[in-house]
């Protein structure tokens, strides 16, 4: 079996699949925190990782730590994506591809393979990314912006009577109706924010590609934006990336 890890700014997504082209998922989690992923992973006894392969957008040395704690606790390789200037016939719009984002450049380069035409790819995760990539596969460049929680999260942060509960945030988003409590008004104003500014973003992405793009989506918050017109949801599209990046 293959262990994948999506390391995020926000969590580590994993899951584990089958070493044949079948792709059966056959566990998956989602750990805030490295030890949480710890204790998840050894309690998948008796599945048996034979390899593992690994994307992170996290600091360099927390991506090691984690990479030393899973390799000694499962006794596998742990085999981590790397930036590339091209990549399944995808080319590193970066003036540094270095600095371009691993989960963005994975993300890019599955989108590409799934539809071989100019596409748009909205990761709807800590930040909000936005990729183009041309109908060659040349990566233009994207976006980053603050996501969901970040945007709400400063408010409250930067306040003083911006206060609400977790429960209370879940609810505000009902629909996007003017906002009749603090929740409400801060929830629903953030959530239309980002909806205009993803709607601008593929207007703006169709006039640039010169043609209708596909548009995908994933990211934790993906779901948020359901209603937008004809997107594809891939919520494992990073992971798609990494098993081009990674082959075993
Ligand atoms: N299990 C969860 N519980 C709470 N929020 C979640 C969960 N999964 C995703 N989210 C939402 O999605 C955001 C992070 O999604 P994700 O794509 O995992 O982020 P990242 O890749 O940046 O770590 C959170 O800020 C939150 O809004
Ligand atoms: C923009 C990001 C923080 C998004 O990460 P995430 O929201 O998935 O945790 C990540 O892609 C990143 O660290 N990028 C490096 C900077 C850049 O892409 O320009
Ligand atoms: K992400």
């Amino acid at each position: 079996m293959i262990l994948e890890l999506d390391c995020g700014n926000s969590f580590i997504k994993w899951r584990v699949i089958d070493l044949d082209a079948s792709g059966i998922i056959h566990a998956s989690g989602l750990a805030d925190e490295p030890e949480r992923l710890l204790e998840e992973l050894l309690s998948l006894c008796p599945i048996t990782i034979s390899h593992c392969r690994l994307v992170s957008v996290r600091s360099d040395t927390e991506t090691r730590l984690l990479t030393e704690v899973i390799s000694g606790s499962l006794g596998v390789e742990v085999v981590c994506a790397m930036p590339s200037i091209k990549l399944a016939g995808v080319t590193n719009g970066y003036e540094d591809f270095q600095r371009l984002g691993l989960d963005r450049w994975l993300a890019v380069v599955a989108a590409y393979q799934l539809c071989c035409k100019p596409c748009v790819v909205i990761d709807l995760g800590t930040a909000v990314t936005i990729d183009l990539v041309a109908g060659d596969g040349r990566h233009l460049g994207g976006y980053i912006t603050p996501g969901m929680a970040l945007l709400t999260e400063q408010l409250r942060t930067h306040t003083k009577r911006i206060l609400y509960s977790a429960e209370e945030a879940r609810m505000a988003l009902s629909d996007t109706s003017p906002g009749r409590s603090t929740s409400e008004a801060v929830e629903r104003g953030c959530l239309r924010m980002l909806r205009s500014y993803i709607e601008d973003q593929i207007v703006c992405a169709a006039r640039c590609l010169g043609e209708e793009p596909a548009i995908y989506v994933t990211g934790g918050d993906a779901s948020l934006f359901a209603e937008a017109r004809q997107v594809e949801f891939v919520p494992d599209l990073v992971f798609k990336g990494l098993a081009i990046a990674c082959p075993l």
